[in-house]
């Protein structure tokens, strides 16, 4: 359906979205405000978030299109950022196929039986839109609640998927995995290939149903040195962000410890780049190169100090930013459950009313 086929009100609502400074941001177009979102926006920093999960699994949550929507709502109501992010998780779509995980509060995502020799790469099966249909569903529901506000759909990047599925669970050292890139590059690749057709398709089922633009997280990628990445990691996940170049809605690469891996993980194909704390988004900008947009990156611990020194640490995000060509303002890495959702809500405001030119 062309733009022009749309019935008035939602033809509306599409250029009011296209217009919103998330997108012309990400597009490198002048903006009013500096846009924020957060990563993890919504979830247990948020009263609200405890009440409606109460006695609700996390993955069943998210196979809940009414529940998903109204969580992905939160944050957006709340804080009045200029973004909504997709309430899921990087598991999903592989608990869609039939992976046998579960996600454990206060560790993480756990899988029954890890995934370490080509007989295991069997279980990767294609991912179809019919297995993800509450994400479709779901996102329908949110695209007509959030007005011109954009919706980020996201999906786990192949290495980081892959670690879990290897180690069983999180890691600190990635021992498995890299023992398994290293020792059996071969199987290593496929098992990477796979996981980027799954991701592919996961991202384009959220685009369809409407998502605005989409962010791909490899948060566990700097673990590795740029060699190894560029040899093992970035073929697959270039693979993922070609997928869905086509419909031309940006793409967004993160990933946390990545300062030496900034310039590859442009090249891998992104749209816009995002930085966590520990590289100065103006030193990020010359290690990315031009043409991409960036995102970051206030130190998320940085929200438990005083109100002055969060503004203070915040001036300093917008005066590295300053000369940029597009800056998404974001935490260096997501929202942990202890912060103080006031303090977010005064990070938002203090970001939109001293944007730096
Ligand atoms: C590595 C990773 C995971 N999941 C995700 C990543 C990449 C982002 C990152 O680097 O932080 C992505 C993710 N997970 C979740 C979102 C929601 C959208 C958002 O608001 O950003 C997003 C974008 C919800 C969630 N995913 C999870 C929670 C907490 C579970 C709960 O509320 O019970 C939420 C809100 C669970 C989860 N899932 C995962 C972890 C490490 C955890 C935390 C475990 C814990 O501390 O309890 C894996």
């Amino acid at each position: 359906m062309s733009a022009n086929d749309r019935p008035m009100g939602q033809q509306t609502k599409t250029s009011a979205t296209h217009e919103s400074a998330f997108l012309k941001a990400c597009r490198r177009e002048p903006v009013p405000h500096t846009p924020v979102w957060f990563m993890r926006q919504a979830g247990r920093s948020l009263p609200e978030y405890l009440k409606v999960r109460e006695g609700i699994s996390m993955l069943d949550s998210c196979m809940m299109p009414e529940l998903a929507a109204e969580i992905t709502m939160q944050p957006v109501r709340r804080h009045k950022v200029d973004a909504a992010v997709y309430f899921s998780d990087i598991v999903v779509p592989l608990k869609a196929i039939g992976i046998d995980l579960d996600i454990k509060p206060g560790v993480g995502p756990v899988i029954a039986e890890p995934i370490r020799t080509r007989a295991d790469l069997a279980r990767l099966r294609d991912l179809t839109p019919e297995d993800v249909w509450y994400v479709a569903e779901a996102i329908g529901l949110l695209t007509a609640e959030l007005g011109s506000t954009p919706l980020i759909g996201f999906a786990g990047a192949p290495f980081t998927l892959a670690s879990y599925l290897v180690e069983g669970g999180p890691s600190r050292n990635h021992e498995h995995t890299k023992a398994l890139m290293y020792g059996d590059p071969q199987l290593w690749a496929d098992l990477l290939d796979r996981l980027a057709e799954i991701t592919g398709t996961f991202l384009k089922v959220q685009i369809e149903a409407g998502a605005s633009a989409v962010q791909l997280f490899d948060s566990w990628v700097g673990a590795l040195a740029p060699a190894d990445y560029r040899r093992s990691v970035l073929p697959a996940s270039a693979k993922v962000l070609d997928a869905v170049a086509s419909y031309g809605v940006p793409r967004i690469h993160f990933g946390v410890g990545t300062g030496e891996l900034l310039g590859l993980m442009g090249e891998a194909g992104a749209d816009v780049v995002g930085v966590d704390w520990r590289v100065p988004l103006d030193e990020a900008a010359r290690r990315v190169g031009p043409g991409k947009a960036l995102q970051g990156n206030l130190d998320p611990s940085v929200l438990f100090a005083p109100t002055a020194a969060v503004e203070a640490k915040t001036q300093e995000v917008l005066e590295a930013a300053a000369g940029l060509e597009g800056h998404i303002f974001n935490l260096g890495h997501g929202v942990t459950p202890n912060m103080d959702p006031d303090a977010l809500s005064r990070l938002v405001e203090y970001v939109h009313t001293n944007t730096v030119r």
